[in-house]
């Protein structure tokens, strides 16, 4: 057994039925071997256009399967090994008793991987392979050990992040996001909870279940996003487009900028109301620097076409880092209407 299978201790196994059942001990595990018995027998391989099929299905001898570590709606996460390296395995089963959930989460789950598969980006999570055998389906990704953005953020005290981090994630998840739509997609559920810390606070951007190909994404009826990151024009159902995305990076640097839970006084669908009806945004702190305020301001301002793209923000933003390599306090001295070349500079310092 090598030493990456004997690091997650415990391995899991399926039924024939599908259900996902108990713990084996090292022991039991030595006879299961893998997963490969439970999950491939009855044949439930991907069915897919063309070819792909091939490259996504698992191999599933080579998956070993540990402890659960996260939950999330309709799906349960666990650590493994596939091909000998560490990777989270996400569980989703179909309920029995709801078909349209089960349909639903079906076609999440095509949709995650056919869209998991094209993508390889630094900031874009790493996807391995995934298979299908109803009612259960697994999508086999990088393991990442930071955990989500989300659980970081909600260990620090409030307000507390240096800005200099806060831009580096920054600049990471838009790096992330700039590449997606550059492939034409749109995430429509960015928010810290499905942002993915790995080595030397790296950021990935993970969760792919409600994304969509900007030409097929239609209007937002039916969906299923969160409210509190959610851009007016999501809420209100109206056709959307890459800018709801802009929106929500604005939500996740206000949670970078406090640590804390957006409009947290309100229930979501009062959030809703809120953004929609009122135009209201959570506060941003006194201490917020200028030079984020400003970018923040314009990404959730309630005109999508008035939100920057994602191109402009990581020109921005790494305009900013570059600022701040000659003079570490940049941001606290920022004074943007003192200086209105500074975008100009900050572009120019991008692409020199
Ligand atoms: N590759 C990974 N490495 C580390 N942690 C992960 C990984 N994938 C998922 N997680 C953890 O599991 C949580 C849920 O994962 P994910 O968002 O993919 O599930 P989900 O079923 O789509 O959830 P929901 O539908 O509720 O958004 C994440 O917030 C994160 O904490």
């Amino acid at each position: 057994m090598n030493e990456s299978i004997k690091k997650i201790g415990w391995f899991n196994r399926i039924s024939n039925n599908g259900k996902l059942e108990r713990r084996l001990s090292l022991g039991e595990y030595k006879r299961a071997e893998s997963w490969s018995k439970y999950l491939v027998s009855s044949g439930g391989e991907i069915k897919a256009k063309g070819d792909q099929m091939e490259e996504w299905s698992a191999d599933m001898s080579q998956l070993f399967i540990g402890n659960k570590f996260a939950m999330g709606r309709h799906s349960r996460i666990y650590r493994g090994v596939y091909k000998q390296q560490d990777v989270a395995v996400k569980l989703i089963s179909q309920p029995e008793e709801d078909r349209d959930l089960a349909i639903m989460l079906e076609k999440q789950f095509i949709s995650e991987v056919v869209l998991l598969f094209r993508l390889h980006h630094p900031n874009i999570i790493t996807f391995f392979a995934a298979c299908k055998k109803p009612p259960v389906f697994c999508i086999i990704n990088e393991y990442l050990s930071g955990g989500s953005l989300r659980a970081y953020l909600h260990q620090q005290e409030p307000y507390s992040l240096n800005p200099n981090l806060v831009l580096k994630l920054a600049v990471d998840i838009a790096r992330g996001m700039q590449y997606l739509h550059s492939q034409g997609i749109i995430h429509r559920d960015l928010k810290s909870e499905n942002l993915l810390l790995g080595e030397n606070m790296c950021v990935k951007v993970a969760d792919f279940g409600i994304s969509c190909l900007e030409s097929q994404c239609g209007n937002a009826k039916g969906f299923t996003g969160t409210y509190r990151w959610m851009a007016p024009e999501m809420i209100k159902e109206k056709k959307h487009t890459k800018k709801i995305d802009v929106y929500s990076f604005a939500i996740v640097m206000w949670e970078l900028l406090t640590a804390l839970t957006p409009f947290d006084d309100m229930t979501p669908e009062q959030a809703a109301f809120a953004v929609c009806q009122k135009n209201a945004r959570p506060p941003l702190p006194a201490s917020c620097p200028r030079a984020f305020r400003e970018l923040i301001n314009r990404c959730w301002s309630s005109n999508p076409n008035k939100r920057p793209g994602f191109d402009e923000i990581v020109k921005v933003l790494e305009g900013y880092a570059k600022l701040i390599d000659q003079d570490p306090d940049f941001l606290a001295t920022y004074e943007p209407r003192e200086d209105p070349t500074l975008f100009k500079r900050c572009f120019r310092c991008h692409t020199s």
